[in-house]
């Protein structure tokens, strides 16, 4: 399972650097801005420049409207950048098709510009609050649009989390159709250390965290402490350590 940890500035992203060894992506986003929201074209390209390059940047395209062409320019603003993976949260596509048709936008932008960059069409696992599709649709999003990987993040940053949305058997059905559609599976949404344990069995390809990682557990006023990374990287190796274990025994 990668970890990719999400800074809001250049002063963050660079504790993110000193942590550089225990984490495998740096997401760029803009939290004031919503939970996906955008950062500036300038603050991707300097946090590129601020992180080892053999770590991939991403970036968040924003909590987006159904509105393709808007979305798909703004995307191509993102690579354009220097992110390598992009991320669009479908907040105002109401059905799978006004979905697929911002994210067949987005694919399009990006990978015109950047054939190897890889596309998250990203979903909410609190869809139910905000009125966007369901969670369970994100995989098939994704796949008919030739995106690379479908997401789930929390809409609402209110303290309820990834498994108080979408308990851990749904989370399990996400990741299953969305490696029968050959996609990377994501998920984020206030994941904590004990979380790990269940991400890790069900298959998770990537798990995305900020509070977990910030001072005091808080994302808004906390910032991203290098320590915490570490300490959360190590619990994701012993999750893997004992899961590949409980695999072997069984088998
Ligand atoms: O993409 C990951 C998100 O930034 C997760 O943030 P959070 O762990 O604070 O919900």
């Amino acid at each position: 399972m990668l970890l990719l940890i999400s800074p809001d500035s250049v002063e963050e992203a660079l504790d993110c650097a000193k942590a550089a060894e225990h984490l495998d992506i740096v997401d760029v986003k803009k939290p004031d801005e919503g939970s996906l929201g955008a950062n500036f074209p300038w603050v991707i390209r300097e946090i590129r420049d601020a992180v080892p390059a053999d770590k991939p940047v991403s970036a968040t395209v924003g909590d987006v409207p159904y509105k393709p062409g808007t979305v798909a320019q703004a995307a191509l603003g993102a690579v354009v950048s220097g992110a390598t993976y992009i991320k669009v949260g479908l907040y105002g596509c109401t059905t799978p098709e006004q979905a697929i048709e911002v994210m067949q936008g987005v694919v399009r932008a990006v990978k015109d510009h950047r054939p190897e960059a890889l596309v998250v069409a990203s979903g909410y696992a609190d869809a139910h609050r905000i009125g966007c599709v369901n969670p369970l649709a994100l995989p098939g999003i994704a796949h008919q649009s030739g995106a690379d990987a479908a997401m789930l993040d929390t809409a609402i940053k209110d303290g309820t989390r990834l498994f108080d949305h979408v308990p851990p058997d749904v989370c399990a059905d996400f990741v299953r159709l969305a490696h029968e559609a050959g996609l990377l599976a994501a998920l984020a949404g206030s994941v904590k250390a004990p979380d790990l344990g269940v991400l890790t069995r069900i298959g998770t390809d990537i798990v995305g965290v900020r509070g977990a990682v910030c001072e005091g557990g808080d994302r808004n006023a906390g910032r991203i402490q290098p320590q915490l990374v570490a300490a959360f990287r190590a619990e994701m190796d012993r999750q893997a350590r004992e899961h590949a274990a409980a695999v072997t025994a069984a088998s």
